[in-house]
């Protein structure tokens, strides 16, 4: 455990981090991508070598700022800090890997969701056969190896995979979903949207063979996905029943 004491801004974006990380986890069981305690959230906070991840194993009820534990970017607990009498979530370590390589990585988010660990689990991409896939994840959702939860070795395959990827969800082998994004936000949207995409493309392989979109709709799709889409920055924001507008869209590496 290391201590720590920080500017009022890091202070700030530490509380405003707690707060972000705790509500989102809200949104996996609204849109029913976890069951009991399964999955977690987190998010890096700006300006600083830390991040806010759930404690382990505690239901998603209780979750609020305060019981968010606070991390150095080795996953190593901040003592003395709110939450830190509880263990962080046991994918801390990988978290901590992908906040490490990937710089440009604000929110990490793993679950078991029902149709993408079903795709997981058979070792295969999920194709890229709706435009949807083509707006979000620029291309497949790529499997990543089989790594044993505890050590950094998820964190490794992760980074492995997606690390240039246009992608910012991976279904880690016989595991599950990780997701990035360049907040916690945009990380929770992506593990949202690739269990839709991945319950759609089941469906329609039952069906028969889904056709393939071009590389070149594929790419003009993605771009005007990520720069048009949605609202501009300096447009007014409307918040909406799901919380704030989300910002103008910008691609995570
Ligand atoms: O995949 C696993 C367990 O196999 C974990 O990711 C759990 O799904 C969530 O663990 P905690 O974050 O509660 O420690």
């Amino acid at each position: 455990m290391t201590t720590g004491s920080w500017t009022p801004e890091v202070e700030a974006a530490i509380a405003s981090t707690r707060e972000q990380v705790a509500s989102l986890h809200a949104e996996l069981t609204r849109y029913g991508l976890v069951v009991w305690t399964g999955g977690n959230v987190s998010g890096r906070v700006p300006g600083a070598d830390l991040f806010v991840i759930k404690p382990s194993g505690v239901s998603y009820d209780e979750l609020t700022p305060s019981n968010q534990i606070l991390c150095d970017l080795d996953g190593n607990v901040i003592a003395g800090t709110p939450g830190s009498e509880r263990s962080p979530s046991s994918d801390t370590a990988a978290h901590a890997y992908v906040y490490r390589n990937m710089p440009q990585v604000g929110g990490v988010v793993h679950t078991h969701s029902t149709y993408a660990t079903a795709w997981a689990a058979r070792g295969e991409a999920i194709p890229c056969v709706i435009t949807a896939m083509a707006d979000e994840f620029g291309g497949e959702i790529p499997v990543g190896p089989f790594a044993i939860i505890g050590d950094d070795s998820i964190g490794r395959g992760v980074v492995a995979t997606l690390d240039g990827h246009r992608s910012r969800a991976v279904l880690m082998q016989n595991h599950g979903v990780f997701t990035i994004g360049r907040d916690a936000r945009d990380a929770v949207k992506a593990a949202v949207m690739a269990e839709d995409v991945a319950r759609t493309v089941h469906i329609s392989r039952q069906l028969g063979a889904p056709l393939p979109i071009a590389e070149e709709s594929i790419d003009a799709l993605f771009d005007r996905y990520q720069n048009v889409y949605g609202q501009s920055e300096a447009l007014p924001r409307s918040s909406s029943a799901h919380g704030a507008a989300a910002p103008a869209r910008k691609e995570v590496q």
